[in-house]
């Protein structure tokens, strides 16, 4: 069965939006626990633009199921991530003209700054996930720098029109096999939605999808943990 990791960020993206105090990523996390979320994603942005050093904190204290920091290659994250000890840490490119995380890392290109990442974090007994484009290359890369698992970018996928989803679903397919192979965790994320995420799911060894903006637009509607149920439903038949 499929593990779904849900991304709270944008929950505090909406309380951003006026610098207060609601609505809360904890408060979002517990209820998105009791929708059937196998683990919480949160990204500590370094502009900080929606989750806070207080909700990692916070989350870190009161989520009972596998907890995802989503981090930068960069001193201040990775020591709060090395003090908090999540179960998996993400490591994920920003910039700060971005909207949102518009590429996988370049661990090909690596000028030893995930690889000594990668072991900071795992001597402090955190999992180390890389956000990485669909290209084998990268996935080799990462399995060489002993990252235990990858996290395929979906935005691409997600993005794609209806003649070019086969390709992009094909990419995925293609580094999917070299992890797997590789014998580390192959996950999945960004982009992802009600629609788009069943071929994702279905593909061969894939562990764990992480979504966030989805299900937290249709929180919005209809409260967060029916949205979470619902990408569980979906996951649970396509999947079982
Ligand atoms: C890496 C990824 O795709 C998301 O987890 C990331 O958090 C999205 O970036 P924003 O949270 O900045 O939208
Ligand atoms: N790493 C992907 C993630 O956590 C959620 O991304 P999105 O669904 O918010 O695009």
């Amino acid at each position: 069965m499929i593990e779904l990791g849900v991304n709270v960020d944008h929950v505090a993206t909406v309380r951003q939006a006026r610098r207060t105090y609601e609505p809360d990523p904890v408060v979002a996390a517990a209820l998105a626990e009791q929708g059937g979320a196998d683990g919480i994603t949160f990204h500590l942005r370094e502009d900080r633009r929606h989750i806070q050093q207080r909700d990692v904190e916070v989350l870190m204290q009161t989520v009972t199921v596998k907890t995802n920091l989503e981090i930068a290659c960069a001193p201040e994250v990775l020591q709060i991530a090395c003090r908090v000890r999540p179960t998996w840490a993400l490591l994920v490119p920003e910039s700060r003209q971005e909207v949102t995380t518009e590429g996988g890392l370049n661990v090909l290109g690596d000028d030893g700054r995930v690889g000594d990442a990668i072991d900071q974090l795992k001597q402090h007994g955190i999992l180390v996930s890389l956000f990485v484009d669909p290209d084998v290359d990268q996935v080799k890369a990462a399995v060489d720098l002993g990252a235990q698992a990858v996290e395929l970018h979906t935005g691409p996928y997600a993005l794609a029109g209806p003649s070019e989803t086969d390709r992009e679903l094909d990419r995925l397919r293609a580094a999917g096999e070299v992890a797997s192979g590789a014998g580390i965790r192959l996950h999945a994320g960004h982009g992802l939605n009600y629609v788009n995420v069943r071929p994702v799911a279905k593909l061969p060894d894939m562990v764990e999808l992480n979504i966030g903006h989805a299900i937290v637009s249709r929180a919005v509607m209809v409260g967060m943990r029916d949205a979470v149920a619902e990408m569980r439903r979906i996951l649970d038949v396509c999947c079982p």
